[in-house]
């Protein structure tokens, strides 16, 4: 990847992830509340089977209670695990007890038990990300385990990123291998990139 891209995605990472832990405990507590309900509400939550979610770490959109809510919809619930190689294993988890282990980085992981999910049964991927913009457009943390995975997807399933308005930026910088998002929700919006033309 190009140098200066690079850099200019650590910055605008770094500034994103600022913005983001500059938000109280509460606000975040609030704000995730609103924006996991927000999820609930989608018809493509409602329809799908097989959902993959993320559980958060450090101070991302708390995801807790959306991933008990799969479950007691009796919905297949997907949870990522990091392998090497930039590899994200999609598991299935029954339980958010026992099925856990904190993994790299302190993230709460799926065990490796259940084995993995074939990534093409997935019908909603549920995405974090540092940063977005009102294009579709992502920031990771630099690991590229998204965009790796993303082309493992059924190209229709829709990715949907979740976010504080806060982390809501102009322009996100982006390189070719960088997966446009379907839709964007925060405290504030359901972005719907597929009605703006963009997707
Ligand atoms: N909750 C959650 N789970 C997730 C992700 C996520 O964004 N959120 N991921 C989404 O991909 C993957 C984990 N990706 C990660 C990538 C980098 C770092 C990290 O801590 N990096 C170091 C160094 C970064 C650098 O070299 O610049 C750091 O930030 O200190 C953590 C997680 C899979 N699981
Ligand atoms: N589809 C891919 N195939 C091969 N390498 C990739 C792919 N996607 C990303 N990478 C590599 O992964 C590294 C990180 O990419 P990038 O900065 O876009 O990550 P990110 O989108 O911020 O992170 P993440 O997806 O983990 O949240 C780069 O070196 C990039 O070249």
């Amino acid at each position: 990847m190009n140098e200066a891209k690079q850099s200019l995605k650590a910055e605008v990472r770094k500034s994103c992830l600022l913005q983001r832990a500059a938000l109280g405990e509460e606000e975040r507590e609030t704000k995730s509340r609103i924006i996991q309900q927000k999820i609930q509400n989608l018809p493509e939550f409602q329809q799908a089977q097989v959902v993959m979610l993320f559980l958060n770490f450090r101070d991302e959109v708390e995801t807790t209670a959306l991933a008990e809510a799969t479950i007691a919809l009796n919905k297949k619930l997907i949870l990522p695990r990091c392998a090497s190689h930039g590899l994200l294993l999609p598991i299935e988890v029954g339980d958010l007890t026992e099925d856990i282990e904190p993994g790299v980085w302190g993230i709460r992981e799926p065990k490796l038990n259940k084995g993995e999910t074939d990534p093409s049964e997935i019908d909603l991927i549920i995405v974090p990300g540092a940063g977005f913009d009102l294009s579709g457009d992502r920031l990771g943390y630099g690991g590229g385990f998204y965009d790796r995975f993303f082309m493992r997807l059924n190209p229709l399933t829709p990715r949907v990123a979740l976010c504080f308005e806060c982390q809501v930026i102009a322009q996100v910088p982006v390189d070719k291998h960088d997966a446009k998002m379907t839709m964007l929700i925060t405290e504030n919006d359901v972005y719907d990139f597929r009605t703006l033309g963009i997707q």
